[in-house]
């Protein structure tokens, strides 16, 4: 989402004169580096197309939220706080399985060392949080209002400070409740945070529902991760995932990312502009506005990977949602780990090192943790961004779309899907005949597989059976009397 927002930033508004961002070195690349490839991806095409010194706007600032004081040098800070216009806060853990202690200091610390650090700056108009529409996920009817914490934030981190990290693990399930994991847990925690800062600070708070691929912006289906749905229609897409528990007629309430960000920054503007005087939350869901349901994305996430399909699929795409536990278990051990189990022992008689069970291992672990999400639906009110969208002029609407009553759900899903081969997998759409090709030589190993295992338990039956080989006479005699019958009747009307 920072990337997104960067890019709209520089693209859709030319006054604004720099963008500082708050980047960490990481996975051996300097905190350069990682803005220079992120400069230079397929994103920004437009915006250096209009402008190809972009770059000039952006400032790196180099800092990282596990690191007291965000690890800003004193320098940067004072840069900061003489010149920061605006803060946007997206900078988060979004895994399901973090431990409490690091989700703590990621998603509510670095919330609180950012907003003292908000309070330092001297010509600071809005300060803009970016929280999720989950954070109050145990609830099924959410306002835009900030609920009460499960616990005060300052009393959890003062415990878990001196607490073991065994201990620790012991005690999450009980303190994170009837959320279902611990990062739901913490953005709810950083909510309130923020609400203690409000009455120093002009603060927004957006919480977006499943964030996914853009609907427009800078170009239709732009995704680059594996998270939420897009990783689950790429293992479909391979033909990897056959089978998931999820509900055929809850709302899959996604957003699309370029949705997300300009109702960000049209809240940036009205937040600055109007001062309220609590901090405003707005809803940045669809399904109260333009629900689609988790079936109907089955269907379309299945129906473009036939058209359009991925590289050296696994097997054909053909995925099935089910609500029941069972249906799913027995789908699981046919579809996914026998399958595992053969192709494995394919490549340990080919002399390769079995890889298939261990993918779906950690599948079935992706999968556990976001069924939650696909099992269930919730109500979000979305009073304020129909008003964000009610205050903003015409142009500005154009500029900043958020209205989601226009998006074309099939238009969407099919962009989504080809936008998650193209910038994810990083496949070419000219290779789409031999993937083709690839899946009909699929198809044939299929049918043959089938009709070998179909004879060979055949015989085996027909070897230990009497009922079975009076049944198999039978049939073979009807076929034969079928025959003489039909080329009877063939002669006789020649
Ligand atoms: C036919 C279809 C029908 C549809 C049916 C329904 C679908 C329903 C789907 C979903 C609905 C629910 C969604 C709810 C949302 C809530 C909203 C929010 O507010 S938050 C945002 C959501 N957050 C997450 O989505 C984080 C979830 N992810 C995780 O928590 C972890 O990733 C987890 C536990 C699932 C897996 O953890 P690990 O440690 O096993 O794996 P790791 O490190 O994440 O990555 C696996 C591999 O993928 C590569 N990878 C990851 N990102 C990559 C990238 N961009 N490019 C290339 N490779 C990447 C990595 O490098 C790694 O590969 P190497 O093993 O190292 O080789
Ligand atoms: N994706 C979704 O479906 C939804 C997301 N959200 C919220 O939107 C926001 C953005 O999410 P999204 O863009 O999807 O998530 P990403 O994981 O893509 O982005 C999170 C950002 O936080 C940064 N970050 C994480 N840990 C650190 C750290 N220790 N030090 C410095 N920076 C760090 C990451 O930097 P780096 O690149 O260095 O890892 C990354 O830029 C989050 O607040 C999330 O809660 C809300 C609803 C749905």
């Amino acid at each position: 989402m920072g990337k997104v927002l960067v890019e709209k930033l520089l693209r859709s508004c030319p006054d604004v004169n720099a963008l500082y961002i708050l980047v960490r070195p990481k996975a051996g690349q300097s905190m350069s580096e990682r803005v220079q490839d992120m400069m230079k991806c397929k994103l920004f095409d437009r915006v250096r197309e209009d402008n190809p010194d972009f770059h000039q706007k952006i400032i790196p600032i180099s800092s990282e939220l596990m690191q007291p004081g965000l690890a800003i040098s004193p320098e940067d800070v004072q840069t900061l706080t003489s010149c920061i216009n605006i803060v946007f806060h997206c900078a988060a853990t979004i895994r399901f399985d973090e431990p409490l202690k690091h989700a703590l200091q990621l998603n509510v610390i670095a919330t609180q060392q950012l907003l003292s650090l908000a309070q330092q700056m001297q010509h600071l108009q809005a300060f803009i949080h970016i929280s999720t529409a989950y954070a109050n996920c145990n609830r099924r009817h959410i306002d835009e209002v900030i609920y009460p914490p499960p616990v005060e934030p300052k009393k959890l981190i003062d415990s878990l400070e001196w607490m073991d990290d065994n201990i620790i693990r012991d005690i999450t399930p009980r303190l994170i409740g009837d959320r279902p994991n611990t990062y739901t847990y913490t953005k709810a925690l950083a909510e309130c945070v923020v609400q203690q800062e409000s009455g120093k600070l002009n603060i927004g708070i957006i919480r977006p529902s499943i964030v996914g691929a853009s609907w427009q912006e800078p170009f239709p289906g732009w995704i680059d991760n594996f998270n939420g749905p897009s990783g689950v229609f790429i293992a479909a897409g391979k033909g990897i995932l056959r089978t998931m528990r999820a509900s055929n007629d809850a709302v899959a309430d996604l957003i699309p990312v370029d949705v997300v960000i300009n109702l960000t920054l049209a809240a940036g503007w009205y937040t600055a502009v109007h001062r309220p005087k609590t901090a405003l939350v707005y809803n940045c869901t669809t399904g109260g506005i333009n629900p689609f349901h988790w079936g109907e994305i089955e269907h379309h996430v299945m129906s473009t990977f036939k058209r359009n399909p991925l590289e050296q699929a696994f097997r054909r795409p053909n995925a099935n949602i089910t609500s029941n536990y069972l249906i799913n278990q027995y789908w699981i051990l046919v579809s996914h780990k026998f399958p595992a189990l053969i192709y494995d022992l394919f490549l340990r008689l080919s002399g390769q090192k079995p890889q298939m069970m261990r993918i779906f291992n950690r599948l079935h672990k992706a999968i556990g943790l976001l069924e939650y999400f696909s099992s269930q639906d919730w109500e979000w009110n979305s009073d304020n961004m129909n008003m964000l969208m009610s205050q903003l002029s015409a142009e500005d609407k154009k500029t900043f779309n958020f209205d989601v009553r226009q998006l074309n759900w099939p238009e969407y899903i099919e962009n989504y899907c080809i936008g998650t081969k193209k910038y994810v997998l990083n496949e070419d759409m000219s290779d789409i005949p031999a993937a083709r090709q690839h899946l009909r030589k699929l198809r044939n190993i299929r049918y043959t597989f089938n009709t070998v295992l179909l004879v060979f338990i055949w015989r085996v039956f027909i070897a230990r059976s009497q009922m079975a080989r009076n049944i198999w006479y039978f049939v073979v005699s009807l076929c034969f009397k079928f025959l003489s019958y039909f080329r009877a009747s063939s002669t006789l009307t020649q």
